[in-house]
């Protein structure tokens, strides 16, 4: 595959070592619908950027400013050290996927291709070859002659794919570009973006509120929520350390235990939980636990969690069959609010239990990390982002 540097491909911006950068930037509609506040964040050359939010937070306003097609209210972007709307669109170098992914139905595929070449007037007699190279970079070759009605959604959106690439732009944009398509062919879909990306080496930012699609696809990810950066971080470090209930909620399933600070931990329904504070607190103040459902564990007896630095005696209240793996729901007579959330990732295993069941629950104290709790905060159900 030589699609990653094809000869004519022209210069990029390499004198800035920041692909994009995004400073202060507000998106304000007016009326109190201030949909992007303040928002900073540099992107590297090369780098995968996946912004993820739930629906409303802002994530395709952001986008649509970096793409120079909205003005920022206030604040700037820069794409190669240089204002994004210094160059009218179809001379900027950037491409872009949307969910709905605007090919021209009349023309072939490689007619599709060629487009972008033509509008920048690429030399047409490179045209052709360079039309093949990114059909093939995409998995398209020999497909190149069909109408865009003559194939599957996973075929047109690799069309898309290689039109939005093949003039080798210096930032790619991608807009929940998988949205529409069915659970298998969109997993399938998340790694062709991957390898592609990973390839051609392109600077890419994707838009999603799909948190396995977050996870799979990017180096970084900056979690958005009512307009504002939650979090930047990599994958696993935004997994793994959260800096607010929010972006534990809205990653992973969790279980989230309200209570107040305690000398070891946090004090809930009467009980002391031994846990891991992410910042310093105040005894007394309200805070929020937050554990991972694959940090419970979940046995017959409390005698098989010895050690585990927690244990409490718990109630199935219902079983979820995932193929792959068991989500347990079960309650606690210690902690009679909460609603405890636990994977067995063992579904074929002897020892299961039904609704209804007594068992012994248990964590360690490293995986209940215990959040400030802000006055605002209301209960947040993971569950449904659960993906
Ligand atoms: N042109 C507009 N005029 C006024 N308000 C707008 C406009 N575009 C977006 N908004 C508002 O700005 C907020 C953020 O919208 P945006 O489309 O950026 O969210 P999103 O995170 O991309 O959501 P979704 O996942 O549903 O597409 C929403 O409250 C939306 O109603």
């Amino acid at each position: 595959m030589t699609a990653a540097r094809a000869p004519d491909t022209p210069p990029r911006q390499r004198d800035d070592a920041m692909a994009v950068r995004v400073k202060d930037v507000s998106m304000d509609f007016g009326g109190g619908n201030l949909a992007v506040d303040r928002a900073s964040f540099d992107l590297a050359q090369g780098r995968f950027l996946t912004i993820l939010g739930p629906s409303g937070s802002g994530k395709t306003t952001l986008l649509r400013m970096i793409a120079g097609f909205q003005h920022p209210t206030s604040g700037e972007i820069t794409i190669g050290g240089k204002p994004v709307d210094a160059a009218p669109p179809h001379r900027r170098s950037v491409g872009m996927v949307f969910q709905k992914l605007a090919l021209f139905p009349h023309m072939t595929a490689a007619q599709n291709v060629a487009f972008p070449l033509k509008m920048r007037r690429f030399n047409p007699a490179t045209i052709p070859g360079r039309v093949a190279e990114y059909l093939d970079l995409v998995r398209l070759g020999g497909l190149g002659d069909r109408r865009i009605h003559e194939l599957s959604g996973g075929q047109q959106q690799r069309v898309a794919i290689a039109r939005a690439l093949v003039f080798a732009p210096e930032l790619l944009l991608l807009d929940e570009p998988l949205a529409a398509l069915d659970r298998k062919l969109r997993e399938e879909m998340q790694l062709e973006f991957r390898r592609i990306q990973h390839e051609l080496g392109v600077t890419t930012i994707n838009v999603t509120h799909d948190q396995r699609e977050a996870l799979v696809v990017s180096d970084d990810i900056i979690v958005i929520e009512g307009g504002r950066i939650q979090q930047h971080a990599r994958p696993v470090a935004m997994y793994r350390e959260p800096l607010n209930t929010f972006v534990a909620g809205f990653l992973g399933v969790s279980t989230f235990i309200d209570g107040i600070a305690g000398p070891d931990g946090m004090i809930a329904g009467g009980i002391t939980l031994a846990g891991t504070p992410v910042a310093p607190l105040t005894g007394g103040a309200p805070v929020r636990g937050v554990i991972r459902a694959e940090q419970i564990r979940i046995a017959g007896s409390a005698a098989a969690l010895a050690s585990c630095d927690t244990r409490l005696a718990a109630t199935v209240s219902d079983v979820i069959f995932e193929g792959e793996r068991l989500l347990y729901v079960v309650h606690s007579p210690d902690l009679p609010a909460t609603e405890i959330r636990i994977y067995h990732h063992d579904p074929a295993a002897f020892d299961l239990f039904e609704v209804g069941s007594d068992v012994s629950i248990g964590w360690n104290a490293r995986d209940l990390k215990i959040f400030r709790k802000t006055p605002d905060e209301t209960p947040v159900s993971s569950k449904e982002n659960a993906t």
